[in-house]
């Protein structure tokens, strides 16, 4: 007989595993959390996945078609923080619960009825509403890649918030777009080179996406959105699909989709994104980024503006002009500044809980997040409008703040000042709110006392003193007295039935108990579900005014980007940029944020540089040491540039900024982390894209392009890129780079013109003045910079002995760029400072006539130790 055969191994799953199986089939690739009792349990793959993620014991449940079926398990009261990190390990899960109680399936298809169960959810990383599984400080978007023909748009929604924009863009433009967005998940429905995605759940469709669009919003035409183009409607199309597919019933919360004009905005590709650091550090922390630098919000929602703000600056005056008309405001006035950060600081998260409210997962402490979010910026608009003349954008905030005083009236009078998260055990509807309520409570609560008094009045009847009446979930109310106790009760007249013996005690129940433990059941249950009815209610009233509520949060966040960036300004005594709209970029003492601040922490101070860049000198080029300050110098304009437009102060004494359209930083080879494909190629393809899409207006930052590869060539590269630049381009353009030959440029390229960082000798060490100056810079000084570094004395008089052997080869064939043209190496500078020679001015310093024998013996051997140390 076949094994399968054998009774012990039947070929059908019992009717849970059936259930199981259907379910899956249901969530495909998604780990399904199948709920059982107090656990969600995990079963076959999804175990093992899970078990091995989660570092929790991987168990067996019997067997399923003859299989042993591997299983694990998490509590459900601690599910959320199990979620929490499958969801950061990449992971979907989808929670299937039990739709009706045991006791439920019971009544309705007999004792051995299968508890119904349902997939009520699948969280995945972009639609997520938990506090908990979110990060306060950013937004959390799902994006859908939607495609018509040539074109492209992304779709994306971040329902914590409610936020939903559309943007349309050609294939070369999605990368910086998602890397704007920083989305926690892309979804699309056919592969696109070079972007990551996910499936979606269909609906990338025009038509599809256009009746979508329609019957979300409850519109008849999509005139009023701007008219979405025909890939923006197949993003939508896809987006409102899939969360339809992940929230099951619950409606995702979405304002009306903003349609992003891409020319509003800096264009910002995504490694120049990573080159600047904007949202997490070169070690891949945020707390060495431009944006922790920068922060000094009070509210969650304003952090999450300011990470906006930061990776999409502004290329448009007015709306830049607005921003900064809002710092300045706070900035000149401390008193209001500090009063308005203090009144923020004790705000609740309103666009959250109302994400979450909306999203039907909402809680009493949402309710009550809301009313005192609400009431306190309602006294912050009374407050600030007392201020006189106020700049045009807080004059176009201060109305959003305000309208909601029915709401909150509403939600004072109905919940307790602070509310639990958990409403299964009531409690949070205020006394005094509903009649009918406080008398449940009252009754619940005599019940209460009555249940006390029956224990005092028991134990004076029986003599027992140490009998209780205890309540548990299986015996409810009962009356318990010591072993030893218990006989009396015991008899057939004594008023008490026996419910329960245990090792060292027995359990008892009564008719009188029974009376009132029920009526404290019922008052208990109906005052339970008056208080659900109130919830439920509560939460429609919110969510009807989610619009008006979404704008007042949006304007409190703001504003207090607004005030903490004027008290970030003041603090590190920067400056209000001009804006223009030439390609010009002045900037007078810019100072680095992020390097300021670290090398301020190591007790030494920063040198301020200046940078001038305009149409007759656009392109510098910029030589010195290693460590001399190049990377920092380019990359500190690049962000003045950039904190400029995004509408903050600036570190300088003065800047002002011809309008930046689009901005690139690229880091050449040597300096940048592998990412699969050979780096030098990686360096190659960006300085291409760079080439393609820079334009008269974009600000362009080169540190070390060319290097990656032989000399030759790579000389070769940035010379040709320079010239491109220089010639077709015309960008705005820093280029930091140890070819001392392309310094020769300058020769021909009028708006080239050449700088270095300075750096002397002294002493035989070298110093590192971190000061730009004109002109190139005399010499590498790489073995002087490898001597700071530590490395050896021997060491370094091999490197400088083949050094000197390489220099006299160049100058018999006239060095690497000898083929170029006839000019002398450097001809364009002038060394500032001769490097000077110990050796030569100990000698110059003897007077041989003055010598005593026996100083001229100690100058020798001064002089051999000097000989020795070269
Ligand atoms: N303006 C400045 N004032 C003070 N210290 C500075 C300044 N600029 C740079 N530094 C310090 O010098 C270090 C090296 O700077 P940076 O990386 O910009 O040099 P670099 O010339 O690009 O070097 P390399 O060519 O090796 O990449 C910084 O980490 C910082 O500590």
């Amino acid at each position: 007989m076949a094994r399968d055969d054998s009774p012990k191994t039947p070929k059908q799953s019992t009717p849970v595993m059936a259930q199981f199986h259907r379910l899956k089939a249901e969530a495909g690739e998604a780990l399904l959390f199948f709920r059982m009792g107090d656990f969600f349990e995990l079963f076959f793959d999804d175990a093992k996945v899970a078990a091995a993620c989660l570092d929790i014991a991987l168990t067996k449940r019997g067997e399923d078609r003859g299989q042993p079926v591997p299983m694990c398990g998490v509590p459900v009261h601690a599910a959320e923080a199990y979620l929490a990190r499958l969801i950061k390990a990449g992971h979907r899960v989808a929670i299937a619960e039990q739709t009706e109680s045991p006791a439920e399936a019971k009544r309705a298809r007999g004792s051995k009825a299968l508890v119904e169960r349902a997939i009520i959810r699948v969280v995945t990383p972009g639609t997520l509403t938990e506090e908990s599984l979110l990060d306060s400080k950013a937004a959390n978007w799902l994006a859908a890649i939607g495609r018509a023909g040539d074109d492209y748009a992304i779709a994306a929604a971040d329902i914590s918030t409610g936020r939903f924009e559309l943007i349309a863009c050609d294939t070369g433009g999605l990368p910086a777009e998602l890397a704007r967005l920083d989305a926690a998940e892309v979804i699309a429905d056919e592969r696109i080179a070079g972007i990551a995605t996910t499936q979606g759940a269909g609906g990338f469709d025009s038509m599809e996406g256009e009746a979508a669009l329609k019957r979300r919003f409850g519109i008849k035409d999509l005139a009023g959105f701007g008219s979405p183009g025909r890939a923006e409607c197949v993003a939508a199309g896809g987006l409102l699909a899939y969360l339809d597919a992940t929230q099951k019933d619950a409606t995702a919360h979405l304002a009306a989709p903003r349609r992003i004009e891409r020319s509003g905005l800096m264009a910002i590709d995504p490694a120049t994104r990573t080159s600047l650091e904007l949202l997490r550090g070169a070690d891949g922390s945020p707390a060495t980024s431009l944006l922790a630098n920068l922060d000094r919000c009070v509210t969650p929602g304003g952090r999450r503006l300011l990470a906006e703000d930061i990776s999409a600056p502004l290329a448009r005056l007015d709306p830049i002009r607005a921003r900064l008309g809002l710092v300045q405001y706070f900035a000149e006035d401390q008193l209001l500044r500090e009063d308005v950060r203090t009144r923020l600081k004790s705000l609740p998260d309103l666009a959250r809980a109302l994400g979450r409210l909306v999203a039907g997962r909402g809680s009493p402490r949402d309710l009550a997040q809301i009313r005192d979010a609400l009431a306190g910026a309602d006294d912050l608009q009374a407050m600030l409008a007392e201020g006189g003349e106020l700049p045009d954008l807080l004059a176009s905030l201060l109305p959003q703040l305000t309208g909601h005083d029915t709401l909150v009236a509403e939600l004072d009078n109905a919940l307790v000042e602070s509310p639990p998260i958990d409403a299964s055990k009531g409690g949070y509807v205020a006394a005094g709110y509903d009649e009918e309520l406080d008398r449940l409570r009252e009754l619940a609560s005599g019940g209460r006392q009555a249940i006390a008094a029956l224990e005092a009045k028991y134990r004076e009847a029986t003599g027992i003193a140490n009998l209780k009446i205890k309540h548990n979930n299986v015996l409810g109310y009962h009356i318990e007295v010591p072993a030893k106790s218990a006989k009396p009760l015991m008899a057939e007249d004594s008023g008490f039935t026996h419910r329960q013996t245990m090792a060292n005690a027995v359990r008892f129940n009564s008719p009188e108990l029974h009376e009132q433990a029920t009526a404290l059941a019922e008052a208990g249950d109906k005052a339970l579900a008056l208080e659900a009815t109130h919830l439920e209610r509560l939460t429609a009233l919110v969510t009807g005014q989610a619009e008006t509520i979404a704008r007042s949060a949006d304007a409190l966040a703001r504003i207090d980007v607004g005030a903490g960036q004027a008290h970030r300004a003041i603090e590190g005594g920067w400056t209000l940029p001009q804006l223009a709209d030439q390609p010009c970029l002045e900037i007078e003492g810019g100072r680095h944020p992020v390097v300021e601040a670290a090398v301020e922490k190591e007790g030494e101070r920063f040198i301020a540089n200046d940078c001038q860049l305009g149409p007759n000198d656009r392109l510098w080029l910029i030589t010195g040491p290693n460590m001399g300050g190049k990377s920092t110098f380019l990359r500190q304009v690049a962000l003045i540039a950039l904190m400029a437009q995004a509408g903050g102060y600036v570190p300088a004494s003065r800047a002002k900024i011809g309008l930046v359209d689009r901005l690139f930083s690229r880091v050449g080879a040597s300096d940048n982390l592998a990412r699969g494909r050979s780096t030098f190629m990686v360096e190659m393809v960006e300085t291409a894209a760079i080439l393609a899409q820079a334009t008269r207006n974009s600000l362009v930052i080169l540190d070390e392009i060319g290097r990656g590869t032989s000399t030759y060539d790579g000389l070769a590269i940035a010379w040709a890129v320079t010239e491109a630049m220089h010639d077709d381009i015309g960008a705005r353009t820093l280029f930091a780079t140890h070819y001392h030959e392309l310094t020769r440029l300058a020769e021909r390229l009028d708006a080239l013109s050449l700088h270095h960082v300075r750096a002397k000798e002294y002493k035989g060490d070298l110093v590192l003045l971190h000061e730009v100056a004109e002109g190139a810079a005399d010499k590498s000084y790489g073995i002087a910079v490898a001597k700071l570094a530590g490395m050896s004395p021997k060491m370094l008089a091999r490197a400088k002995d083949i050094l000197s052997r390489l220099e006299a080869g160049r100058n018999e064939t006239g060095g690497i760029a000898a083929g170029l043209d006839s000019l002398p190496l450097f001809a364009a500078t002038t060394p500032e400072e001769e490097p000077s020679d110990p050796l030569v001015e100990a000698l110059a310093d003897l007077d041989p006539d003055a010598l005593t024998p026996r100083d001229a013996l100690d100058a020798l051997y001064r002089l051999k130790r000097l000989a020795d140390d070269r």
